[in-house]
């Protein structure tokens, strides 16, 4: 994972921002990025519902360096307010992109016009950036993310849905009566509708194939787990940090009558991932 730039970098060097929440890093985020040049910097105003790339794995996304400021102690500001801080804190700043909805200040009162007026260098301002002619927005990807609609979330996002988690103790039947999984804890990421998905894991920077269980373990105990199978390969180590990048849904999350049934069913998710995988580029 990389690690914040913006640490090592002055403010006075910057003399473009990208302004916005940027939750997403989604493709129309990365063309905000693409008029930044060479001393450019993404200004990220945090609101607490980040959850699809929450800010300590925002890095990842983007070579230019992030600055966060929480909402939270800048909402109050007038717009005058806002721009005055933003030059205060990048003194040499000469540009200023933001997407055509960009609004800020006190209620969001002010938008483009007015950052053109108290912004005195230049401002750019990009359009309306869609794909399959849907408008691509953070909140347009949790909701295809909650609908466990993966393949539409991918598309809007340019990359594979990511989450990490650590590992934690499951039942302890897996490898006795199913297949062995890494049970896992996630915080802070907006997980997927409950069911079963083709997914890739990642571990000390390995990457393997994998099917992943979410939801409900309504055959055994009932209790909620994130699980992952590594296809051909038993991981037995402990890890403190594994990341799961989601490809496919396979099917809905089912009880089932017997262990023996669900084995047969955990057999044929297992076969339906490799041929995922095989057909995959
Ligand atoms: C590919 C896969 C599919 C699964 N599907 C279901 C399911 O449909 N319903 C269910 O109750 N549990 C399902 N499970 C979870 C199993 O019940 C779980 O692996 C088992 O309870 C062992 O848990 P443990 O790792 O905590 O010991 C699935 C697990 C895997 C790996
Ligand atoms: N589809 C888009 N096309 C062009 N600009 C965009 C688009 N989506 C967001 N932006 C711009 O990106 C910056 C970050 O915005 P923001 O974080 O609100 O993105 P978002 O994806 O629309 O998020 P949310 O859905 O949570 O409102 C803003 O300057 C915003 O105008």
């Amino acid at each position: 994972m990389k690690k914040s730039s913006s640490i090592l970098i002055n403010k006075k060097d910057i003399t473009a921002i990208a302004l916005g929440g940027f939750d997403g890093m989604h493709l129309a985020h990365q063309k905000l990025f693409k008029h930044l040049g060479e001393k450019g910097a993404i200004v990220s105003i945090e609101s607490e519902y980040a959850n699809l790339t929450p800010k300590t794995y925002r890095q990842e996304y983007s070579s230019y360096p992030i600055y966060y400021y929480l909402l939270e102690n800048i909402k109050n500001l007038s717009g005058q307010e806002f721009i005055s801080l933003i030059k205060e804190e990048f003194p040499n700043l000469k540009k200023i992109v933001v997407g055509f909805d960009f609004c800020f200040g006190k209620n969001r009162k002010n938008c483009i016009n007015e950052l053109k007026e108290l912004f005195k260098g230049e401002v750019v301002v990009v359009d309306e950036v869609k794909t399959h002619g849907i408008a691509i927005h953070s909140r347009v990807i949790r909701d295809y993310i909650k609908d466990g609609n993966i393949k539409m979330a991918n598309s809007l996002l340019g990359r594979e849905y990511k989450i990490f988690g650590t590992q934690v103790k499951g039942q302890g039947l897996g490898s006795k009566s199913f297949v062995p999984t890494i049970n896992l804890n996630i915080e802070d990421f907006i997980l997927p509708t409950e069911g079963v998905y083709a997914t890739k894991t990642i571990i000390n920077e390995e990457e393997y194939d994998s099917v992943t269980f979410l939801g409900h373990r309504v055959t055994t105990d009932g209790s909620f787990a994130v699980e992952t199978h590594i296809l051909g390969k038993e991981i037995i180590n402990k890890f403190s940090l594994v990341q799961i990048k989601f490809y496919d849904k396979i099917r809905e999350n089912k009880k089932f009558d017997s262990f023996e049934a669900l084995k047969k069913q955990i057999e044929v998710d297992i076969n339906k991932t490799k041929e995922f995988f095989s057909k995959a580029v």
